[in-house]
């Protein structure tokens, strides 16, 4: 295409207030032929140390400053209507040019795909209009409101009429510090609040650098456009008003007064304007001539039924990115991965590709896929990679031709796995890096195109994948991510890639701290520096869900949260479990209390009788000693034998009669027989386990096809496990933390396969849990819980998932009345429900306990048979009380970012009143109907019980 472009000056702005001749000119490139409807704003002088704003005068009446810090201009920014007049012109330009928005900028509706692009191609379900509707309706936004076309009538706080002191108004001004000087420079946008006869003048960071009190009210009303004052030793100039919507929502900070919050505040938001396809899109002109019809055509049928195809980049995106005027291809889905697709992973595809080509945030190119776990994250990325180093909307080219996936340590063999799986081995080159298989191979060898590695791995050869140029970059497990000022996350910022990607089972939401990590490595700078994001969002967000907040405070905090649920929402996308619902088996999941045995019962009374029990509870010890009681009840409630086996070992060392532990044993070794052997433990010492070996024998002769997934979180409990196998002689093979990575993939494929002979697969669920894929169980056994629901969630959740067969049955077992319980009550309590514990990062060490907790905490209760039913507040006697199926119930979420969030969220553990709906009974209960529990009931005081999915046949 002929891109003759002819210029012309459009706008030149001599705002001569201080006396110097600073000219800024816009200028406006038109162009020939098709794309003549467009043209393109250039900012050609500036001048220097002067407020943004102030460089084209009133920022509510000139075009929007654009930094010369971007090289790319975004398109809205370069984009005009060849056949708009100059007004309209301005117009254009005066809208925020951050997130390209293409009707109006509040509406989050970006890039919506123009119907004649749409017509007649499936186009996914179009999420992205159903996402950003969901967006806009979620926040209180005025859709008809634009930040610059502020009201001509100040706006004022409801009941201004009767009381003046609560008049707020809101201004946008340019700020200095006051001097005698003739001719003054002004040194930053700035927002001033009049609020009663008060002013407070805050910079864009939303920092406070000025105040003033006791002006007259008669003044105040009279403040307009124009007018000069002086606040805090600071001049100031207004320069137009902000409505209080626009205030609240925080936009006036990041683009009300020059979006120089969200474009100065990063290094890496400047690199984030660039080109997403000069990576491989970039041909030289003999490659051009040679390739340019080549590969005109789509790689795959857009019109085939249940094709899928990828949104068609708009004008915007051509005009910007297919500078070599390449013919625009449909990007399509190989068919041979639709066939498998679920419709929410090809809703995920289609958001995958919109982010990563920039066209849902304008230039920017990260995305966090924040699907809970075992709703196929790793396939809709393998459907992406294969797509982008395949194909491309300009002339076919591929977009992405290395890409590096980082993951824990055990799931780098499951990446090469299901690459097999949904690829083959043909298609795509995969190389995986371990002891014997370094990152240099993969530099030198031309033939592979993606590379997949631990983080481990990734701090140890960081300098090596530094020399190879990735398009496309994956973060599994991205989580982790959440401190910047962790080593991984360095190392990984330190790559050049742009798009990025991250991968988590874990809400993103819950920290706010963590959340403006996780975004700010996708998408670099787009929530402006960390102090302007404390200031602007964290601080009021925080603020406001304080019970002494008052009613502005809550309303402000609400506004801030539902902006930045706005902003970002347009590239996290999280689906929770139900998605996958209706593909799964039903699943059974019980809480089983177990009965104490005598000998656990004898020496849980002599621990809690101890000194240093006593001590802990009046306060008197060490800030840790309460973690050692807690650690010896937990080891009892596992088995006495794992209680004896720590106190010999604490007795043979030379630091015994010093130690804090011995207040705690004292006396305890009489409790048990004198020839106790621990070597030679028997079942009947241990409530649970008793329970354990008869659910054990059960399954295995009801279901002998069936596998057990049998869970704790200590590796000397598996061990007692391990040995109880042994002694049955049921098959097992066992995955802990000592397992070397290079084994797990194999360990889990042995038991998934169906050849296998295991009859159970022995779990730490710390070292381990997180991404397997243990479908070749459907038995699942928690033998211990932990404090942090995330662990025991995490676990329960690699059996249920995609390629389950079977109805799965989870068992999770608890001893009655003793510390187990009060940590089951603990995750399910407000208490544990605490956004901050939802996460597998915190462990007991983060948990603070008060006095009267740890009483509790201390108490054995004997004569009940179920504490946690006890305080239930449960009408029922205790009798098969068979409430409401859970899932009508609304679930809701602990979320920072508050009510616009909250969906329900299967990852959210369980509360006190969801627990209360499911099915309760007591062990003697004559009328069991789930075989499994028949067996076991002799040893168990209560259940509870909960069916998802259920069916007829169980
Ligand atoms: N469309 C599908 N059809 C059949 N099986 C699928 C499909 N999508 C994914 N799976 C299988 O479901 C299992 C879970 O997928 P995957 O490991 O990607 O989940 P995930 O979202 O990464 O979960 P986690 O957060 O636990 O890591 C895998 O065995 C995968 O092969
Ligand atoms: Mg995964």
């Amino acid at each position: 295409m002929d891109r003759g472009a002819w210029w012309a000056t459009v706008h030149g702005v001599a705002k001569s207030r201080t006396g110097l001749s600073d000219f800024t000119f816009f200028l406006m490139e038109l162009e020939g032929g098709k794309q003549k409807q467009q043209g393109r704003l250039i900012l050609l002088n500036m001048r220097r140390s002067a407020a943004p704003s102030q460089l084209q005068g009133n920022p509510f009446k000139k075009p929007k400053f654009i930094s010369p810090a971007r090289s790319h201009p975004s398109p809205n920014e370069e984009v005009a209507k060849l056949n708009s007049d100059i007004k309209l012109f301005e117009v254009a330009a005066n809208k925020n040019n951050f997130l390209q928005p293409q009707n109006d900028p509040r509406t989050c509706n970006f890039n919506l795909p123009t119907k004649e692009c749409a017509k007649g191609i499936n186009h996914g379900d179009n999420y992205r209009e159903k996402y950003c509707l969901e967006a806009s309706t979620k926040t209180t936004l005025d859709l008809h409101h634009t930040v610059h076309s502020a009201p001509k009538e100040i706006t004022v706080s409801k009941g201004q009429e009767e009381k003046p002191d609560s008049l707020v108004k809101y201004f946008s001004v340019v700020w200095c510090k006051a001097s005698k000087k003739k001719h003054k420079k002004w040194e930053g946008d700035g927002v001033l609040i009049v609020k009663g006869k008060s002013f407070t003048l805050k910079d864009l960071e939303g920092k406070d650098i000025g105040r003033g009190t006791g002006y007259k009210l008669k003044e105040l009303e009279k403040i307009e456009e124009g007018q000069t004052m002086m606040i805090g030793g600071k001049e100031i100039e207004v320069m137009g008003i902000i409505s209080p919507d626009d205030f609240n929502s925080g936009r006036c900070f990041q683009f009300g007064g020059g979006c120089s919050a969200i474009l100065s505040s990063s290094q890496a938001a400047k690199k984030c304007f660039s080109n997403p396809f000069k990576s491989v899109c970039k041909l030289s002109s003999k490659e051009n001539k040679q390739n340019s019809f080549q590969s005109c055509k789509p790689r795959h049928d857009p019109y085939a039924p249940n094709s899928l195809v990828m949104l068609r980049p708009d004008k915007n995106h051509q005009w910007l990115f297919n500078k070599n005027c390449f013919p625009v291809v449909d990007v399509v889905i190989d068919p041979h991965l639709v066939y498998y697709l679920r419709p929410h992973q090809k809703e995920g595809i289609t958001f995958l590709y919109e982010c990563v080509m920039g066209m849902r945030v304008n230039g920017r190119c990260g995305a966090i896929l924040a699907d809970e776990m075992g709703l196929g994250k790793t396939l809709q990325c393998i459907s992406l990679i294969w797509t982008l180093q395949c194909q491309g909307p300009y002339g076919g080219k591929p977009i992405v031709k290395k890409t590096l996936i980082v993951t824990p340590g055990s799931l780098v063999n499951n990446w090469k796995k299901e690459f097999q799986k949904w690829l083959g081995i043909e298609r795509i080159k995969i190389f995986t890096v371990d002891q014997d298989h370094k990152v240099e191979e993969f530099t030198k060898s031309p033939f592979y195109s993606v590379l997949i590695i631990s983080y481990e791995m990734l701090l140890r050869s960081l300098d090596q994948i530094k020399n190879v140029k990735f398009d496309l970059l994956i973060c599994d497990e991205g989580h982790r991510l959440k401190n910047s000022t962790i080593k991984t996350t360095t190392a990984l910022i330190s790559l050049s890639c742009e798009k990025r990607i991250i991968l988590t089972g874990t809400p993103v939401q819950n920290d706010l701290q963590e959340f403006f990590t996780l975004i700010d490595f996708v998408n670099p700078g787009i929530l402006g520096s960390l102090s302007a994001y404390r200031k602007i969002y964290e601080e009021p967000i925080i603020i406001s869900r304080q019970p002494s907040a008052s009613e502005e405070e809550r309303e402000l905090g609400e506004q801030r949260a539902a902006e930045l649920t706005c902003l970002t929402g347009l590239f996290i996308l999280r689906r929770t479990q139900e998605v996958i619902n209706q593909y799964l088996p039903p699943k059974i999941e019980n809480v089983v209390f177990c009965r104490p045995g005598a000998l656990q019962i004898a020496l849980y009374r002599k621990l809690l009788n101890s000194q240093a029990v006593r001590f802990c509870l009046q306060g008197l010890l060490e800030n840790t000693s309460h973690l050692i009681c807690i650690g010896a009840l937990k080891k009892l409630c596992n088995h006495p034998c794992l209680l004896f086996g720590s106190i010999k070992e604490k007795e043979s060392n030379s630091t015994w009669d010093e130690s804090e532990e011995r207040n705690l044993y004292e006396g305890l070794m009489n409790v048990f027989p004198a020839d106790y052997n621990p070597i030679m433990f028997t079942e009947e010492e241990s409530g649970k386990l008793q329970v354990l070996s008869k659910l054990l024998a059960v399954i295995r002769e009801l279901r002998p096809a069936e596998k057990v997934v049998l869970v704790s979180n200590y590796t000397r409990t598996l061990d007692i496990l391990q040995e109880v196998c042994k002694r049955h002689g049921y098959a097992y093979t066992r995955l802990d933390g000592q397992t070397p990575i290079s084994q797990r993939q194999q360990i889990v494929d042995g038991f998934n396969s169906k050849y296998s002979s295991d009859f159970i697969f022995l779990l730490s669920s710390k070292a381990g849990g997180v991404g397997l894929n243990l479908i070749g169980g459907s038995h699942l056994i928690l033998y211990d819980i932990d404090w942090n629901p995330a662990t025991d969630i995490q676990a329960m959740s690699r059996v249920w998932r995609d390629g389950q067969k079977h109805p799965v049955h989870i068992y999770r077992l608890l001893t009655t009345g003793t510390i187990e319980e009060k940590i089951y009550q603990r995750q399910i309590s407000k208490q544990g429900l605490s956004g901050a514990v939802v996460d597998l990062s915190k462990t007991s060490d983060h948990i603070q306990f008060s006095v009267e907790e740890l009483k509790n905490l201390f108490t054995l209760h004997e004569s009940s048979h179920c504490v946690t039913h006890d305080l239930l507040d449960c009408e029922c006697t205790g009798e098969n009380h068979t409430g409401d199926s859970l899932e009508k119930l609304p679930v809701s979420r602990n979320c920072q970012l508050g009510p616009h969030q909250q969906k329900s969220d299967s990852l959210k553990p369980l509360s006190m009143s969801q627990l209360k709906q499911w099915r309760h009974f007591p062990g003697d209960h004559l009328n069991l109907t789930d075989p499994f529990l028949e067996r076991i009931r002799e040893n168990v005081s209560f259940f509870f019980q909960n069916i998802t999915n259920q069916t007829t046949a169980i």
